[in-house]
């Protein structure tokens, strides 16, 4: 913190962390009620931590974020003199910190209604969602960031959701609705994307857009296959899914899609981007300094774009997309050949029995990571490979959507068929031999 504050005062800008970077990237892409109160609640989560000691424009000594006014001094905080507040008998942090409560009290409680208001609309899709009166099941897609899932949806939907190569273009989940091969009509969500290191402010706030994921009937996750870390990106989407409470069984069940197969590399890596100063930031003459995560350190000029156009609520990821050959892939005569793969989730035998599933599947997806990057995607699972931005694959993950369904609706079909014959027996009272015996006086 020390630090950050070192570069913000020689630069005369607002330098942000990771964390601050990303919940400013979360505000900047808020649109909706939802997603600014949740994006609210981050800050505030976040801006509790960080309150220093500032001199406001009025020349008064306060407590706030720094960047907020001119950082004075850390001391005092809480002591008397200068920190108490006249007659209010509590010290001007905790003041503020009140105040931040108060706040984040109210946002909790206006969450909490949207999240209300999202599980009765989830329930009535449910019930009534089907033209047929019967309810529509719902497919989350998920991932991390930046891998392709709005474009996906928005390609199997055939309508337009926002997608951008850019961290965080999806910041409130969407709902759209599809046609499987059968006929069956079906509900995909598309979800904010996940990231390494998911701040903790932003899990919390969050959750509610998290609940989609938790609630559908089949997730589907889609890794950028062209990302130089793809192992880490899955590992984190896995782990994250674990945390809120995705179900093993539901896991298991989770089609994988290995989307971008049209590139090799487009855009520069998310986490290289918010990392890469990590590193410059070793070798800085501030080396050891452990709190400085993101934006300080040695500015290049991508970075510094970012850092500007956050100061202008404007996010930008740089990417390149030249290095897409649209004409080559035009060229390729048969895209569907090969498009599905059906591997077992586990080759029972081959690995050490791991505990989870997200273990599973990366012993099972680390095993294959060879050096070269199209065969470490092989046999990892249910999989398709999809180049969602040109239509590819959409098909085959379509088929393997309905099949999966089906062998769901069986099982519950079942289930409830078992139920029913159990509860609908009639209970008689046990008759057995020594009942009919006569006491003895
Ligand atoms: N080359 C290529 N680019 C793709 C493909 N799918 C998506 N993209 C690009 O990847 C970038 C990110 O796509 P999005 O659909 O916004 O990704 P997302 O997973 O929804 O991202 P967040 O909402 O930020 O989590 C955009 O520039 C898309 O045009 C693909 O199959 N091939
Ligand atoms: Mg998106």
């Amino acid at each position: 913190m020390l630090l950050l504050r070192a570069f913000q005062r020689a630069w005369d800008k607002p330098v942000l962390d990771r964390v601050g970077l990303i919940i400013e990237i979360f505000n900047a892409h808020a649109f909706t009620k939802e997603a600014k109160l949740q994006a609210e609640l981050a800050a505030l989560s976040y801006k509790k931590t960080r309150l220093v000691r500032v001199r406001g424009p009025s020349g008064r000594y306060t407590f706030g974020a720094y960047g907020e006014a001119e950082v004075v001094s850390a001391r005092g905080r809480g002591s008397g003199g200068q920190g108490f507040m006249s007659g209010a008998g509590e010290t001007e942090l905790q003041l503020q910190r009140r105040r931040i409560l108060e706040r984040r009290n109210y946002l909790l409680s206006q969450i909490e209604e949207v999240r209300r208001t999202r599980a009765l609309q989830r329930a009535s899709r449910k019930r009534h969602g089907g033209s047929s009166g019967q309810g529509l099941a719902t497919v989350a897609v998920v991932g991390y960031t930046n891998a392709g899932k709005s474009t996906l949806v928005s390609k199997l939907s055939d309508s337009d959701l926002y997608s951008d190569c850019r961290l965080f273009a999806t910041v409130d989940p969407k709902v759209r609705s599809a046609v499987l091969p059968s006929g069956k009509k079906v509900l995909l969500s598309d979800t904010v994307g996940f990231i390494s290191d998911l701040p903790v402010q932003l899990v919390e706030a969050f959750h509610a857009t998290l609940e989609e994921v938790v609630e559908a009937d089949l997730l589907v996750h889609v890794v950028d296959s062209s990302a130089p870390n793809l192992n880490e990106h899955r590992t984190t989407v896995l782990q994250v899914l674990q945390q809120i409470g995705v179900s093993e069984e539901k896991l298991q069940n989770m089609i994988e899609v290995w989307n971008k197969i049209d590139v090799d590399e487009e855009c520069m890596d998310v986490d290289e981007y918010l990392d890469e100063d990590e590193e410059a930031d070793e070798h800085s003459s501030f080396n050891g300094e452990d709190d400085v995560k993101g934006y300080a350190g040695s500015i290049s000029s991508a970075e510094n774009e970012a850092i500007k156009e956050v100061d202008n609520h404007n996010v930008t990821f740089v990417c390149d997309q030249s290095s897409i050959d649209y004409g080559a892939m035009e060229e390729k005569d048969d895209y569907s050949d090969g498009w599905l793969y059906e591997d077992n989730l586990v080759n029972e035998g081959d690995f050490s029995s791991p505990s989870t599933v997200a273990d599973q599947q990366n012993e099972s997806f680390n095993k294959e990571n060879v050096v070269e990057k199209d065969s470490s995607l092989e046999h990892s699972g249910p999989h398709v490979k999809t180049s969602a931005i040109m239509g590819v694959g959409l098909q085959e993950l379509l088929e393997l959507v309905d099949k999966k369904l089906s062998v769901q609706d069986e099982k519950l079909k079942t289930a409830q068929v078992v139920e029913r014959s159990i509860f609908e027996r009639k209970w008689r009272p046990f008759r057995s031999r020594e009942s009919s015996i006569d006491v003895e006086q």
